[in-house]
């Protein structure tokens, strides 16, 4: 039914109120706005509205220019709910032959009401079953691949993509991460629902779940991350590891060869599709804890107060590694001499990282690795010098050792549930990317006692394998793997010093859950409109409720947007110091450093092109706000 009323604009918050209590069998709005501040009253009305679990219908009415704008995000609400409105309709179906597929939001979640909040804001709630009927619309598919994608998505996120996406539903892509993990979620789904649903029903299923898997394919193709191999590198040891691994129950179609700037990496032998096993390692051939239980260095070092089963691992890997009767030697054998990460950087590029996050991180982590080795090796050495020979355990092995385990180890979930961290030989060469091949490959099948690595995008023949190592910032990369992954690393942070406490409460009620405040690149974002400007609305709710006790909408009232202004120039400023302490990157003399030199630069360069990102976008904030102060004081001199 459509019914004009004469809406008094009662503020944000209650419009909603407002129509479901007094109109709620309304269901087409007519917004009419005469001049500037009013059509921001109807941007603020109409976001309120697009946040309803209902649908309703906006019409803008304007005789403002500006006008152009405000119906371009309304169309944008509008048609988010129209995607949903038609996709239901394609998916409407007798109940009795009902095939759908359920996405819901655990409660168990730890960020439940945020994404929550996220999927309202998409027009969805924390549980959608979407009815799944093949339609005469030749877009059906597509609709309910997106409505389907669009869920999981925000069902998928870390807390870190969920930072920088809450409260700006524009956002639509998070992460690679967040992409595969979404597309793969609804892979499995598909997977559940085909084993359980009538036959009747397979040719839909299989067709949306080949849907999905052209996507992920399409996305993988589409990552620019691919390694180039090179092919004059002998690998005669590498492939001497895997006959022996092979022999002892490896199961792989991988083979090695060195990658461009990686080192050695693991290259498909053939098409491998997802869900594929890209390699199996049995559980016998894992280096973990256990292999130490039985030897007097563990009997002896069990008795040090507080010592870790990884420092014990560390130690036995120190001497292992020069034992000729090893089980291990020729995965040992396989092992750099030296491994380059941020650990071993020379004091010229350690200097020339002064002022970067990078140099804080070095610095703690050597300090305390040179605690550590103070503490326990020269005791044992002059304890126990049978088991601990004083010219095995030098400062130089263990910092060797240190570097293999942070950058070779993983963390595997035994059968037992115990969470141990392990070498893996064979599954070591695997590389990183920031679009991985494989995603999940920590926990062992009890049925078969080995740890396989499934894919969760295709790999074709002859394609670098890869896997994700976590998801760390590139100075966490610097420090203990000693690369810089190639491409956008969504993860590169730059974490403010900001205390919430007290800001961010009313009354001893969070007002958001948000304690940390951090920025990334602004690229990353595609919303730099005013209000948004490319940065985490959290840390711009917070910035604004520090500034002003006046409770701050996004409205382009004269208060918030003086508000805006300062809070701009504040973070200006903050980031201009941040350049100005690092100091200029010197690009030109690149080549002719050293390994640590080459790295030290390109981090620095990285934490600059951030920090310079904000400013910029800060900049154009600033003039943006300045010419809407200007439109609305002359407004008020008209009005
Ligand atoms: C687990 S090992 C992988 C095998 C290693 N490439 C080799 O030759 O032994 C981890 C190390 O590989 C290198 N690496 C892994 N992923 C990389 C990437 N995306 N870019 C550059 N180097 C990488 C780094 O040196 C890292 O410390």
């Amino acid at each position: 039914m459509g019914m004009g009323i004469n809406m008094v604009y009662k503020g944000v918050h209650n419009v909603l109120d407002f129509l479901q209590n007094d109109f709620p069998d309304m269901d087409v709005i007519i917004l009419y706005a005469e001049g500037f501040s009013e059509l921001c009253s109807i941007r603020s009305i109409s976001e309120a509205i697009a946040t309803s679990s209902r649908t309703y219908r906006v019409v803008v009415l304007s005789s403002s220019s500006s006008s152009i704008l405000f119906s371009f995000r309304l169309r944008f609400c509008l048609l988010r709910k129209t995607i949903r409105e038609n996709a239901q309709s394609f998916y409407s179906m007798d109940s009795d032959e009902e095939c759908s597929l359920v996405l819901e939001l655990s409660e168990n979640d730890p960020f439940f009401d945020e994404k929550k909040k996220l999927l309202r804001c998409k027009g969805f709630g924390p549980k959608e079953r979407i009815h799944l009927k093949c339609s005469s619309a030749p877009s059906w598919m597509n609709d309910t691949v997106k409505i389907l994608l669009q869920i999981a998505k925000i069902i998928q996120l870390n807390e870190l993509e969920l930072y920088f996406a809450e409260d700006d539903a524009s956002v639509e892509f998070y992460s690679s991460r967040n992409e595969l993990e979404a597309l793969n979620s609804i892979v499995s789904l598909t997977d559940k629902s085909l084993s359980s649903c009538p036959h009747f029903h397979t040719n839909v299923l299989q067709g949306l779940q080949q849907k999905i898997l052209d996507l992920i394919s399409d996305f993988g193709d589409q990552s620019n991350m691919k390694g180039v191999l090179e092919k004059h590198h002998s690998c005669e040891r590498e492939e001497h590891l895997i006959e022996w691994g092979k022999s002892h129950g490896v199961k792989t179609g991988l083979k090695i060869a060195y990658v461009e700037g990686a080192g050695r990496g693991m290259i498909a032998g053939k098409d491998l599709k997802v869900g594929d096993i890209a390699i199996e390692i049995p559980v016998s051939l894992i280096i973990s804890e256990e292999l130490v239980l039985e030897t007097d260095m563990y009997r002896l070092l069990k008795e040090v107060d507080g010592i870790s089963s990884e420092t014990i691992l560390l130690l036995w890997s120190m001497k292992e590694k020069y034992n000729c009767d090893s089980k291990f030697k020729i995965y040992f054998d396989t092992l750099p001499e030296k491994f380059n990460t941020g650990l071993s950087f020379g004091i010229e590029a350690i200097t020339m990282l002064d002022g970067t996050l990078l140099f804080e991180e070095i610095m703690q982590s050597r300090q305390h690795l040179h605690a550590q080795y103070d503490e326990l090796v020269p005791a044992l050495c002059n304890g126990f010098p049978d088991i601990f020979p004083p010219e095995i355990y030098t400062w130089e092995n263990f910092l060797w050792a240190c570097e293999l385990w942070y950058s070779n180890s993983m963390k595997i979930m035994y059968s037992d549930g115990k969470l141990r961290t392990c070498l893996i030989p064979l599954a070591g060469f695997l590389n990183h990317s920031l679009c991985p091949h494989i995603t999940h490959y920590g926990k062992v099948d009890p049925s078969t006692n080995s740890l396989k690595f499934c894919l969760s995008r295709s790999c074709r023949s002859g394609e670098e394998c890869c896997l994700s190592y976590g998801n760390f910032s590139s100075s966490h990369f610097i420090t203990f793997y000693g690369f810089l992954p190639q491409g956008d690393n969504p993860y590169d942070v730059i974490p403010l010093d900001i205390d919430s406490s007290d800001v961010d409460s009313i009354e001893d009620k969070p007002v958001s859950n948000w304690t940390t405040h951090m920025v990334r690149g602004t690229w990353l974002s595609n919303n730099h409109s005013i209000f948004y400007y490319g940065l985490p609305s959290p840390l711009l709710d917070h910035l604004r409720r520090s500034r002003s006790t006046v409770m701050q909408t996004k409205t382009f009232l004269q208060g918030n947007l003086e508000n805006e202004l300062e809070v701009l120039g504040d973070l200006k400023d903050i980031f201009d110091d941040m350049m100005d302490s690092m100091g200029e990157v010197d690009l030109d003399n690149r080549e002719s450093y050293t390994w640590d030199e080459k790295l030290a630069v390109d981090c620095k360069n990285l934490q600059r092109r951030i920090a310079h990102s904000v400013s910029t976008s800060c900049c154009t904030g600033i003039n943006m706000l300045k010419n809407e102060l200007h439109n609305c004081l002359a407004e008020d001199i008209v009005g």
